[in-house]
């Protein structure tokens, strides 16, 4: 549904994306995850089609995106990272005038409004007015915005910053929701947690460059040749810290209050082989937990250059 072929982006000498490729298929939840001011939102303006490529091409339901723009919108429902709302609008008027703009018609337009607030859980804002919601309302207005048109994809800029938890847990929830209505979306974020249980696949990136993409589950497998161990010491930390420190993969080591965490390039019987060496040294341990990866600790991997 979505597609990116050597698709880069130059601001004057300056080049914010080298050259990206990517494929997003039916269906998908696409996490983009990246720090600030790594190209995410020069890629998604690319895709909404509000900034020409440098170099490269898209396409988003078949159409190009810079021969075809007018055919992209119908198919795209965008969520900028800053949106604005029209003061002096109510909540409807607000929805209705962006419904006009894809040329639906009046009696349609109020049944796909009332769907779309339902949907949102903005029903009893209806006619409330737009300036005065809550950030974390007017986040969820916008995002109703994107959905007037009924389009078969989705592409949010950070559509859950500055919102608090309770929101975010909402956004979440609406994403899956979308994802069941056969939706393809792609997300962007830097706050990487975010997505872990949202989305299908995910992509890094990262001064312009995308380090890694695929099904979730594939960027795990990837990463898991690094696992990180968690370990609660009762007796002789010293010497169990001795014994991480001397082992030939660790890649990190951090000592916090209450437990070390440790990153090693090793495999399951490398794990087994750590615990015994521990026994051996005399140390005691309350617990030994192998973690599953988080984003965090993907996008640690990748940027260190450990993943190709
Ligand atoms: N219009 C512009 N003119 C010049 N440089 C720009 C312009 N827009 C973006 N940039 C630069 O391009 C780089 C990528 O910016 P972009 O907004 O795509 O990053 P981002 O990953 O979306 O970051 P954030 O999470 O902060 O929104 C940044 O260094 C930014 O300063």
């Amino acid at each position: 549904m979505i597609t990116l072929e050597g698709f880069g982006k130059d601001y004057g000498d300056f080049t914010a994306v080298e050259s990206i490729d990517l494929h997003i298929g039916q269906g998908e939840t696409f996490g983009f995850i990246g720090p600030n001011g790594a190209g995410k939102s020069t890629t998604i303006r690319f895709l909404a089609t509000l900034l020409r490529a440098s170099r490269g091409r898209g396409e988003i339901a078949g159409a190009d995106v810079m021969e075809d723009p007018i055919a992209v919108r119908q198919n795209v429902g965008y969520m900028p990272d800053n949106f604005g709302v029209y003061d002096g609008m109510r909540v409807w008027e607000f929805l209705d005038f962006f419904a006009v703009a894809y040329r639906i018609g009046r009696t349609e337009r109020r049944q796909i409004i009332d769907n779309v607030l339902e949907l949102l859980d903005l029903t009893h804002k209806r006619d409330d007015f737009v300036n005065g919601l809550s950030r974390g309302m007017k986040q969820r207005l916008c995002l109703a915005k994107t959905l007037v048109h009924d389009p078969p994809v989705l592409i949010l800029d950070e559509p859950a910053s500055g919102l608090d938890p309770r929101a975010r847990v909402e956004v979440k929830a609406l994403l899956k929701e979308l994802r069941r209505m056969g939706k393809t979306i792609l997300i962007s974020s830097h706050i990487l947690t975010e997505l872990a249980d949202c989305c299908t696949s995910i992509g890094i990136i990262e001064r312009g460059k995308l380090l890694l993409h695929g099904p979730i589950d594939q960027v795990y497998q990837k990463i898991r040749k690094n696992r990180v161990v968690e370990i609660r010491f009762i007796e002789n930390q010293d010497t169990g810290l001795s014994v991480l420190r001397s082992h030939p993969g660790l890649r990190s080591l951090d000592v916090e209050p209450i437990s070390v965490v440790a990153e090693l390039e090793t495999d399951d019987q490398g794990l087994a082989d750590l615990i015994d060496q521990m026994h051996e040294a005399g140390v005691k341990m309350k617990s030994f937990h192998d973690r599953d990866p988080t984003l965090e600790d993907v996008f640690m991997t990748v940027t260190k250059g450990l993943v190709s």
